[in-house]
């Protein structure tokens, strides 16, 4: 089953088109990368997706039209966390975690138990439960990412879109934090699309890889398909050998020629 599915989607900003024509079918519980060289349009892709930047082609979540959606109701739906988010910084991480359930809340817009719950479990997923009541200005960088993501999994969308979600962490809660993204579409379903910079990670986790440059679409595939040494010569201009692993998992390592 198709959970998300992009038709002929170009954006942009201001009459500069940055991507263009991007068709890919996301299944259900499946993972898809977005990669590509710096400006590739990957984080402007992301956010077409999520009604964001003004885009034309269609964007369907399950059989739903994300332009004919509300605020509300694409809050439910599409789980959306952004590379350099601004913050409230004057709230506190519970607080913040909190504005993930807003979509789900009633007309009074009070929060209930199960509301609290589910916020204190997303705070202990991302082992954040020792700074719920800190205020986020007094958080590190990777503490502030951990709290973005705490906060879309509080929201419990059926799609996450995640804009380089490791940005920032170190090497630890990178996998922690990819490895709890990959149990909850297993567990759940939960769909991902996310950017990825570190290529050996994308070669883990997502099922498939799409790669852009200058906007278009270079490769989509397994990432054994898409991340070859000269496909990555070409796009990225780098220099890498790209290495099996025991376990069979690709690693994309830098080469000095
Ligand atoms: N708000 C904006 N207004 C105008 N141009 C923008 C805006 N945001 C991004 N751009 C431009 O769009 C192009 C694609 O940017 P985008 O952030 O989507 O690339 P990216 O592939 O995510 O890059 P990176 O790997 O560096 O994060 C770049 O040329 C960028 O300068």
């Amino acid at each position: 089953m198709t959970a998300l599915r992009l038709t002929g989607v170009t954006a942009g900003y201001r009459g500069r088109t940055v991507v263009r024509d991007v068709t890919v079918d996301v299944p259900a519980g499946s993972w898809l990368a977005i990669i590509g060289p710096n400006g590739a349009g990957k984080s402007t892709l992301l956010k077409a997706v999520a009604g964001l930047v003004p885009a034309t082609g269609d964007v369907l979540v399950g059989s739903k039209s994300v332009a004919a959606l509300g605020n509300r109701e694409r809050a439910r739906v599409l789980g959306y966390a952004p590379q350099t988010p601004s913050l409230p910084e004057g709230l506190t991480v519970t607080d913040y975690v909190l504005l993930g359930r807003t979509p789900h809340l009633g007309p009074l817009g009070r929060e209930s138990r199960s509301d609290l719950d589910l916020v204190a479990g997303a705070l202990a997923r991302l082992d954040l439960a020792d700074l719920a009541h800190r205020p986020l200005r007094t958080l590190s960088g990777g503490e502030r990412q951990r709290a973005v993501l705490a906060r879309v999994l509080a929201q419990q969308a059926g799609v996450l879109l995640l804009d380089e979600p490791t940005t920032g962490l170190d090497i630890g809660h990178a996998q922690a934090l990819l490895e709890l993204v990959d149990q909850l579409r297993r567990a759940d379903g939960t769909t991902v699309v996310s950017t990825l910079h570190d290529l050996t990670l994308a070669a883990q986790y997502p099922d498939r890889v799409l790669l852009l440059d200058g906007g278009d679409v270079a490769a989509a595939g397994t990432p054994a398909q898409v991340l070859t040494a000269d496909r990555l010569s070409r796009h990225y201009g780098a220099s890498v050998t790209v290495l099996t692993a025991p376990d069979g998992s690709l690693v994309v390592a830098p080469r000095r020629d």
